[in-house]
């Protein structure tokens, strides 16, 4: 026992999953997974058992999002518990087996870590995903990692929201981490996004295996842009587009958003303003693969976490 208070003491982090291609078009991690599965020499690390893997691989094959529905919202209870029977939609099917396999989801023989490797097409930069303000793991992990990757800058989407959380599928571990690099075209890979996403895992593994060696991380805040709100692009009666990312908004993800700023610009040339009372950091802006989900962008509000120290607890 420590003879401070104020260290948490916590489970180490040994099992370690890195999934590409939850979606199939998004190049980035789908390449570095492929490549760790051939040679796992940069992603070993002391005291960790690493797993590389594709999660989603019929969507791969065919470079698309999804077969039957989006793998990252399948992990339900109601899915994870569905029995196995024939003409079960590819992806809860595949949910039951990531679950077996990784899980099971919310019990002690879960995974401990799952860094689950996304792109963007808006102009987010590096993003950390995190679905809660109370991990101090992942808190710490990714204080670290923002240290390291500075000067260069890595958000944090904090999606903890009680209507706007979706059921991840690294939401299987006990520490769910998303990484989620952009702007990159879906079924295209970028050089500059693939390194981006490759040293920020490798900060990412680094604090595991210090983590399990029991090095001790002092107290820390994190700057984190909370989710808020969807908004939906302006629609005619019939449920169609009618208007498109204002220009003066278009790839300012995590730039302030106040109220009578231009939102949107309509076919015919109109300008939309924002009319939202409190200034908002908008993100995931003209993301492509949110046209099917009526979202235009999210926004966010800053908020700055607080974790304690923590180390490995002796068993
Ligand atoms: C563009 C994209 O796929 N974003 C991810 C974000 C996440 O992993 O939480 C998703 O919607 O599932
Ligand atoms: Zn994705």
């Amino acid at each position: 026992m420590s003879s401070r208070t104020n260290v948490s003491c916590l489970h180490e982090a040994k099992r370690v999953a890195i999934f590409g291609g939850t979606h199939g078009n998004e190049m980035s991690g789908i390449t570095l997974v492929n490549m760790w599965k051939q040679n796992s020499a940069e992603i070993e690390r002391n005291g960790l058992l690493i797993k590389p893997f594709i999660s989603n691989p019929k969507a791969v094959e065919k470079c698309t999002r999804y077969i039957d529905t989006d793998l990252n919202r399948a992990f339900t209870p109601e899915n994870l518990s569905a029995p196995d029977v024939e003409g079960l939609l590819y992806e809860v099917q595949r949910a039951k087996e990531i679950n077996r396999m990784f899980g099971h989801k919310g019990s002690s023989d879960a995974y401990d870590v799952i860094f689950d490797l996304h792109n963007t097409t808006s102009n987010m930069g590096s993003t950390l995903i995190l679905e809660s303000s109370t991990d101090l793991f992942n808190l710490q992990m990714v204080h670290y990692i923002k240290k390291a990757m500075a000067p260069h800058t890595c958000s944090v989407l904090l999606n903890e929201h009680p209507q706007l959380k979706y059921s991840t599928t690294r939401s299987v571990a006990k520490h769910p981490i998303g990484l989620e690099v952009g702007p990159q075209p879906q079924g295209v890979l970028r050089s500059n996004v693939f390194e981006s996403m490759r040293t920020i895992l490798k900060h990412a593994l680094d604090f595991n295996e210090f983590f399990n060696s029991g090095v001790e991380f002092p107290p820390c805040t994190v700057d984190v842009f909370r989710v808020q709100e969807r908004m939906d692009y302006p629609r005619d009666t019939n449920g169609n587009i009618t208007a498109m990312v204002h220009p003066h908004l278009q790839d300012c993800d995590w730039e302030p958003l106040n109220r009578g700023d231009p939102m949107f610009l309509t076919f015919d040339g109109r300008t939309i303003l924002y009319e939202g009372a409190n200034t908002v950091y908008p993100t995931f802006i003209n993301e492509a693969a949110y046209y099917e989900k009526q979202q235009a962008f999210t926004t966010t509000c800053r908020e700055i976490l607080a974790a304690n120290a923590i180390r490995k607890a002796f068993k």
